[in-house]
């Protein structure tokens, strides 16, 4: 159940984007607090990727702000970009490193101070479950367990945000069912974007559902307000998008 007294981790004003003549995302607005999980729903080139970009920095917009822990992302990038953790669709990846190895390049990319490397490092493969797996080449780990090493990336600094990108796309139900519970946990500490093409996913794991539709958001609700209008998010996601 969200508070809506909790810290705001961040904000999105008019966000938007121009590839050329398409308009990938146009005037995008959000506000997320600690320990909201929201769910970006949206069909195939509705804008969600894009948006994720924007959000995490990694690719600037053609207009608008973004403000993480109150840190202007554009004006601030590092500092903002400290704050916040990615899992892009394609994880970011070297299959010929070990688990160990991996994470740490991404805590020190992160900038995690030196002294706090080992304490980092253990913390996050426990919250993960790659504890048995920290000598094991990256290429050589199950698809679910890959996808744990992207999250564990994405988390290593201990974000206040944290963006995850069709996380479960590929990974069999037990698996699924093993990365929602961990992003149950991580929404728990920390405000969670998790965009999917699984309705149930949302429905399971999210307190709040946004659905974009050609680069506009739709459909911006809590999910304990979906319930209670006995409405399924299948029917007001084929409504909105078909
Ligand atoms: N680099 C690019 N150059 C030109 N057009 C792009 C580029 N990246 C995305 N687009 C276009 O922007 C729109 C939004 O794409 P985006 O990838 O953000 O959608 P999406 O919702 O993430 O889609 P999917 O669910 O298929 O990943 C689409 O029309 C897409 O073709």
């Amino acid at each position: 159940m969200l508070d809506e007294t909790a810290a705001l981790t961040l904000s999105a004003q008019n966000l938007t984007r121009h590839y050329g003549e398409v308009v990938a995302v146009h005037q995008f607005d959000l506000q997320l607090r600690r320990g909201e999980v929201l769910g970006l729903l949206g069909p195939n080139g509705a804008g969600k990727s894009t948006t994720l970009r924007m959000l995490t920095g990694n690719l600037a917009p053609s207009s608008g702000g973004v403000e993480i822990c109150g840190i202007d992302l554009l004006d601030k990038p590092q500092e903002a970009k400290a704050h916040v953790g990615f899992l892009p669709e394609i994880p970011p990846l070297y299959f010929d490193m070990t688990v160990n190895e991996y994470l740490l390049l991404a805590a020190r990319l992160h900038r995690v101070p030196k002294e706090a490397l080992k304490a980092a490092l253990e913390n996050v493969k426990q919250r993960c479950g790659l504890e048995q797996h920290s000598n094991n080449l990256i290429g050589t780990l199950s698809k679910g367990y890959q996808q744990r090493v992207g999250i564990a990336q994405a988390i290593i600094h201990n974000p206040d945000v944290i963006i995850l990108d069709e996380p479960t796309v590929g990974l069999d139900p037990n698996q699924m069912r093993e990365i929602r519970q961990l992003i149950r946990e991580l929404g728990t500490t920390s405000s969670v974007i998790l965009s999917t093409h699984i309705l149930p996913e949302v429905e399971n794991v999210c307190d709040r559902v946004q659905i974009m539709h050609q680069g506009s958001i739709v459909f911006d609700q809590p999910m304990i307000d979906l319930r209670q209008q006995n409405t399924s998010l299948e029917s007001v996601f084929t409504q909105l998008t078909q």
